[in-house]
C-alpha cells in the first residue's frame, strides 16, 4: 500500500463525483486549516482540490519522495483530494513517530477497494488499530516470535533442502522462480494449516500466484481513485474496465480460498480428531469451548490467513531478489561460498545455528536488503489523533508512510548508497571479519518500524537465510550462458522480481549426496 496517486486518465470520474459532493468539498477546505496553528509539513505545492494528485507517480513513488525530501526535509506533507499524506524519509523520524508514539501511529487507513470491493477485510494488513488487531498479533506471535520460530527450524531447513534437491534435478533455467514460491508456500502452509502442498499444480500455490498477479495489475493498494474517493466504489465496476473486473474477481475468489475455506476445513478435521498439529489446531485447543463454539473465531481465522497471504509473496521476493544479486556479483557469491566451505569443510549442509559464524554472508544479506527493500514504502499508517512533531502538525487521520527505500539509501548512514558494497557492514575484530554494530542494520527498517511492524520477520529472516545458505553451499548460481538479463521488478506493493532465468550448477558431488541423504 502506498500513498495516493491519481493518473490523469482516472481523474475524470473523480471530478464528476466532486461536483455533486458538497459535503466532501467542505471537508477538503477544512483540511487546509488547523486549530493548533502549527504548520503542516512542507511539500510541493499542488493545485486546488486535486492537491498533489497529478504530481505523484504510480511508478516507484519512493524515488520521487526521496527527491522531494532533499528539498523539503525528512517529513514531507502532501494533499490529495482533501486527504493529508505524510511521508517520513529518515530513520530518526520513523523511530520518533512509529516507535516512541506508537499508539498514535498504529492505525491503518481505510482502503475500500481492497477490503470491501475485493473482500479482503480478513487481512490484518488493512485493519485499523483496536482489540482485534492486538489479539491477532498475539496469535501470530505465538508461533512467529524469535523464541517460537526455533521450533520451526527443522521444518524450514528440510524444505530448503527439498528445494535445493528439486533445483538440482531440473535443466530448466526458468524453473527456480516457480520452485522458490512453492517451497515458501509449503513452509507457511505446513506451519499454519498442517497442509502438505504438492510440488506440481497445487491449488494453494496457484491461488497465491493469481493473488500476486492481480495485486500487481491493480497497482499499489491505496493508490486507486476508489480508495482516494470511496464514493466511486458505488458506481458500476465495469467503468474501470475488463482487466480491473477480472482482478477483483480473482481477489474475491482467492481471498475466500485462502481464509474461510481452509479455516473451516481444518476446524472440521480438528473436530474429527484427524487434523495434523499446526498453528490453527493449537489455537483451537485454546479457544474451543464446551458448547462447540470457538472464542475469538474471526481473529483465529485472520491470524492464519494473514500469516499465509502476508508471508509468501514477501519471502519469495526476498529469495528471488537475493538470487539475482548473487548472479549479478559472482565474485561476491564466490566469497560467500569460500566462507561457507571454510566453516563446513565440505562435510555437511548448513544449519540455521551456523548463522552467527558467517559474518561475510550476513553482510551480503544486509546489503541485499538495503539495496532492494521488498516493501519500499512499508504499509501506511493512520494517525489516530493530532500529533505535533518538531513544530509541525500531523493532523488526525493523516495517512503516514515510511519511505524504507529512502532510509536505506541515506548517504550519511551508508556512504555511496547506490554502490552494492557488503563490506560497509564489516570490520576486523581480533584479526577476523565481524559485523559492525555502528551501521544501521537494514533489518530495523525493512520490516517496518514500531507497533504495526511485520509480525513474521524472524520466520522470514530464518527462512531466507537457510534457503540461500543451502543453495550457495550446493550450487554455483549464474546467469544462463553468462549473459546478464535485464532483471525487471513488478510495480506495486512489493518490489518483487518478474520471472527470470538462472542456472544452478552443482559445485561438488559430495554436496549433492549430502542433500540426497538429508532429504531421503
Ligand atoms: C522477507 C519477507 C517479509 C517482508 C519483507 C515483510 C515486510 C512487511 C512489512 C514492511 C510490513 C508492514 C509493516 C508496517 O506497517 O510497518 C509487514 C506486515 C506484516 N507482515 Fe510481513 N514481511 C515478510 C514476511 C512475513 C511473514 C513470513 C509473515 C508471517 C507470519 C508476515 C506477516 C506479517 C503480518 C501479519 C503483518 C501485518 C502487521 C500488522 O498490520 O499489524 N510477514 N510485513
Amino acid at each position: 500500500m502506498s500513498p495516493i496517486s491519481l493518473p490523469l486518465s482516472q481523474a475524470l470520474p473523480v471530478l464528476g463525483a466532486l461536483l455533486f459532493s458538497y459535503v466532501l468539498l467542505r471537508k477538503i477546505l477544512n483540511s487546509y486549516t488547523n486549530s493548533a496553528g502549527l504548520p503542516y509539513p512542507p511539500g510541493p505545492k499542488g493545485v486546488p482540490i486535486l492537491g498533489n494528485a497529478l504530481q505523484i507517480t504510480d511508478e516507484k513513488p519512493w524515488l520521487l519522495y526521496k527527491e522531494w525530501a532533499s528539498k523539503w526535509g525528512d517529513i514531507i506533507g502532501l494533499r490529495v483530494l482533501g486527504k493529508n499524506i505524510i511521508v517520513v524519509n529518515s530513520y530518526q523520524a520513523g523511530v520518533d513517530l512509529f516507535e516512541k508514539r506508537g499508539r498514535v501511529f498504529s492505525g491503518r487507513p481505510k482502503v475500500p477497494l481492497f477490503s470491501d470491493i475485493a473482500r479482503w477485510d480478513f487481512s490484518l494488513l488493512v485493519m485499523d488499530d483496536g482489540k482485534s488487531v492486538r489479539l491477532i498479533r498475539k496469535f501470530i506471535a505465538q508461533f512467529a516470535n524469535s523464541a517460537a520460530v526455533k521450533d520451526l527450524h527443522a521444518l524450514i531447513t528440510e524444505n530448503a533442502r527439498a528445494l535445493a534437491l528439486r533445483t538440482a534435478a531440473t535443466q530448466d533455467d526458468g524453473a527456480f522462480y516457480l520452485y522458490s514460491r512453492s517451497a515458501i508456500s509449503k513452509n507457511i502452509l505446513q506451519i499454519t494449516y498442517g497442509y502438505q502442498s504438492m510440488e506440481n499444480g497445487d491449488q494453494w500455490i496457484k491461488n497465491t500466484e493469481l493473488m500476486s498477479q492481480s495485486l500487481a495489475v491493480m497497482g499499489t493498494i491505496g493508490a486507486h481513485p476508489i480508495d482516494v474517493f470511496p464514493i466511486l466504489g458505488k458506481l458500476p465496476l465495469w467503468i474501470w474496465g475488463k482487466t480491473f473486473i477480472q482482478c477483483i474477481n480473482n481477489l474475491r475468489t482467492t481471498g475466500l480460498a485462502m481464509s474461510v475455506t481452509p479455516y473451516n476445513d481444518v476446524k472440521q478435521q480438528y473436530l474429527e480428531k484427524s487434523a495434523p498439529p499446526c498453528v490453527l489446531t493449537h489455537l483451537l485447543d485454546e479457544k474451543l469451548q464446551e458448547d462447540g463454539t470457538v472464542q475469538d473465531e474471526w481473529e483465529v481465522m485472520v491470524a492464519a490467513a494473514t500469516a499465509y497471504t502476508a508471508g509468501v509473496d514477501t519471502t519469495t521476493a526476498s529469495i528471488n531478489s537475493a538470487t539475482i544479486f548473487l548472479m549479478t556479483y559472482p565474485e561476491i557469491q564466490t566469497r560467500v561460498q569460500e566462507e561457507l566451505d571454510d566453516y563446513l569443510h565440505g562435510e555437511r549442509l548448513p544449519k540455521i545455528e551456523d548463522r552467527e559464524t558467517l559474518p561475510y554472508f550476513s553482510a551480503v544479506l544486509r546489503e541485499i536488503m538495503r539495496f532492494n527493500p521488498v516493501v519500499p514504502l512499508a504499509l501506511p499508517r493512520r494517525a489516530t489523533e493530532d500529533c505535533e512533531y518538531n513544530g509541525l502538525l500531523i493532523p488526525e487521520n493523516s495517512i503516514v508512510s515510511v519511505n524504507v527505500w529512502a532510509i536505506l539509501r541515506d548517504e550519511n548512514e551508508y556512504p555511496e548508497p547506490s554502490k552494492f558494497k557488503p563490506e560497509r557492514f564489516l570490520e576486523t575484530r581480533d584479526g577476523k571479519p565481524a559485523l559492525r554494530s555502528d551501521v544501521l542494520d537494514p533489518h530495523s527498517v525493512f520490516f517496518g518500524i514500531g507497533r504495526r511492524n511485520c509480525s513474521g520477520q524472524q520466520l522470514a529472516l530464518d527462512s531466507v537465510w537457510i534457503t540461500l545458505a543451502t543453495l550457495l553451499t550446493v550450487f554455483e548460481i549464474r546467469a544462463p550462458d553468462g549473459i546478464e538479463q535485464n532483471y525487471e521488478y513488478e510495480n506495486g506493493l512489493f518490489a518483487q522480481p518478474k520471472p527470470f532465468k538462472c542456472r544452478f550448477t552443482v559445485r561438488s558431488k559430495s554436496f549433492l549426496s549430502a542433500l540426497e541423504t538429508a532429504v531421503a
